[in-house]
């Protein structure tokens, strides 16, 4: 079900018929990845099709998708977008696409996550293809730095463990390991028995949360 919705926003979203970007439609895109609806490689294969559309405006308006994705849905994306194989398929979509403005975009896009970027020593991917490109003369547009602040923080890294994040008990054979998708931490049952949806990651959906999390997200107000 998820992956046939996502096809058809896709659709919707870069459709050559459009007069202008359908954002709406964009930030449900956004919203599908961010709620793990749709693994981030799966999504970004999709969009990686738009991108090689031969009509030149579904490949913008895919190219302003692809954007949107990279800046709201974080550090899952960031890792499928600046992979190997998509700084390939980007440098050669910069050097084969017979439109200007799409190279134009390309490069701006480029440029901003090489900043955005830089200080993470796993993303050398993304520098060297700004290097090649720029060793080949393609001028890159001057650096709008406020472009690169990335908005959304996405759901934290799931921590491992052998005991309870909260009351230390061991896990084993009968007490099983569960984990906050608020704060990513480790907990037995009695812990996390409780669910929450998870605004701040775009998480829309009732998750597991532990007890803290649970009481931090849906505290209500004392008045
Ligand atoms: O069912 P298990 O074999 O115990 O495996 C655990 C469940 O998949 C937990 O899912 P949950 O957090 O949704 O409970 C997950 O958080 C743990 O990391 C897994 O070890
Ligand atoms: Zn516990
Ligand atoms: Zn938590």
């Amino acid at each position: 079900m998820f992956r046939k919705t996502f096809d058809n926003l896709l659709d919707k979203a870069t459709s050559h018929l459009l007069i202008e970007p359908d954002w709406p439609t964009t930030i449900q895109l956004c919203d599908y990845i961010r709620q793990n609806d749709i693994q981030p490689k799966n999504a970004l294969t999709a969009i990686r099709k738009k991108l090689s559309a031969p009509n030149p405006y579904s490949a913008y308006y895919a190219l302003l998708v692809l954007e949107s994705v990279v800046k709201n849905c974080g550090s899952i994306v960031h890792e499928e977008v600046t992979s190997k194989s998509y700084c390939e398929f980007l440098s050669d979509l910069v050097k084969t696409t017979e439109h200007a403005n799409i190279r134009q975009k390309l490069l701006e896009l480029i440029q901003v996550w090489n900043f955005a970027f830089r200080k993470n020593p796993k993303y050398t991917h993304i520098k060297d293809l700004m290097t090649q490109l720029t060793n080949e003369g393609y001028k890159f547009p001057v650096l709008q730095e406020s472009d690169a602040m990335f908005a959304a923080d996405t759901a934290p890294e799931w921590a491992d463990g052998e005991v309870c994040h909260r009351c230390r008990v061991q896990f084993g054979i009968v007490q099983r390991k569960h984990h906050c998708r608020a704060c990513g931490q480790i907990f037995c049952h009695g812990c996390s028995s409780k669910t929450s949806t998870v605004p701040k990651f775009g998480i829309e959906k009732e998750v597991r949360v532990c007890n803290m999390c649970y009481d931090a997200l849906n505290k209500t107000s004392t008045s």
